[in-house]
């Protein structure tokens, strides 16, 4: 017999919230033991209705669970991190953009026993691209299109004055680079690119375009690899959640999905 799991979550805004409610109301070998919220009396606000209320704790108390889940904004990532690393958690990253000029926290998970296990979030094929990077690939890439406004704040068009809620007509391309780059540029609206390029051939060589596109009305992403052994193109159109329409509603169904696989007997795809 397995033992149960608990987890942590950082953060209860469009992935969290979700994330905490599909986990109280049961999932086999796994149970919701804190949360972290900026604001508590929200939180708790947002927790009333739950059959078993988790403790709210600080970001460094959601290592006492076994497995700590971070779904908040990327600039406390590396506090939620550390803390989980630390006690040798498993640590599941929903800013996983934020880990890639910290990869040194992957040799003090090492050092430590942890794990970092990155879902897919809200991509997909990483178990493709994952197969494929395990002989040659010759390329990878991304393209990201997102209604404008669920790229707006993004600290690269603010810097490059591109304001694009004035992008009404045409698409726009606003973005053309390495992931690496992007994760800094568009820390709120590309982790996906992260993912990917750790899937993969890695942040400096993995490329993206993100289009400002008014007329799609999902965040859509299509992959591109070319390998030895397969060539593939995958498309997903996520729908914005409602609370944050930079992110797509699949986003937490993704995680949910990923800490199942921790647990369950029957696993599906690598
Ligand atoms: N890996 C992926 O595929 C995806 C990753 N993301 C990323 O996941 C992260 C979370 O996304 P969302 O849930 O949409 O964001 P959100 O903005 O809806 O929620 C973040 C929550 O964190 C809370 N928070 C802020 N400071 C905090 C603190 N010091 N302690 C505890 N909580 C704090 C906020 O109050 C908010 O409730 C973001 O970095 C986002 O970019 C989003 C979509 C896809
Ligand atoms: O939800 C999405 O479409 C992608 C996203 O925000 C991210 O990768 O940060």
């Amino acid at each position: 017999m397995s033992r149960t799991l608990t987890v942590g979550i950082a953060g209860l805004g469009a992935i969290g919230l979700h994330l905490a409610r599909a986990l109280d109301a049961g999932v086999e070998g796994l149970s919701l033991h804190s949360v972290a919220a900026r604001d508590h009396d929200k939180a708790r606000a947002n927790l009333s209705g739950f059959r078993k209320m988790p403790a709210i704790t600080d970001l460094a108390g959601l290592a006492e669970a076994d497995i700590v889940v971070e779904a908040a904004p990327a600039s406390i990532f590396e506090e939620v991190a550390k803390a989980a690393i630390a006690k040798g958690r498993i640590f599941v990253p929903s800013s996983c953009g934020a880990l890639l000029p910290r990869m040194h926290l992957v040799e003090e998970a090492r050092r430590t026993g942890a794990r970092i296990i990155v879902p897919t979030g809200a991509l997909l094929g990483l178990d493709a691209v994952r197969a494929a990077a395990e002989g040659d690939v010759a390329s990878v890439t991304i393209e990201t299109r997102k209604p404008p406004r669920g790229l707006v704040g993004a600290p690269y068009l603010e810097q490059h004055k591109i304001d694009v809620l004035a992008v009404t007509d045409e698409k726009k391309l606003v973005f053309k680079g390495n992931a690496f780059d992007a994760a800094q540029g568009f820390p709120a609206n590309v982790n996906v690119a992260a993912a990917l390029a750790l899937a993969g051939i890695g942040p400096r060589k993995t490329m993206i375009e993100i289009w400002a596109d008014p007329h799609v009305t999902r965040n859509t992403h299509t992959i591109r690899v070319e390998a030895a052994s397969a060539r593939l193109t995958m498309t997903i159109e996520n729908v914005p959640s409602e609370e944050n329409p930079r992110t797509g509603k699949i986003t937490p169904l993704s995680i949910l999905a990923c800490l199942r696989g921790l647990t369950s007997t029957l696993k599906v795809g690598s």
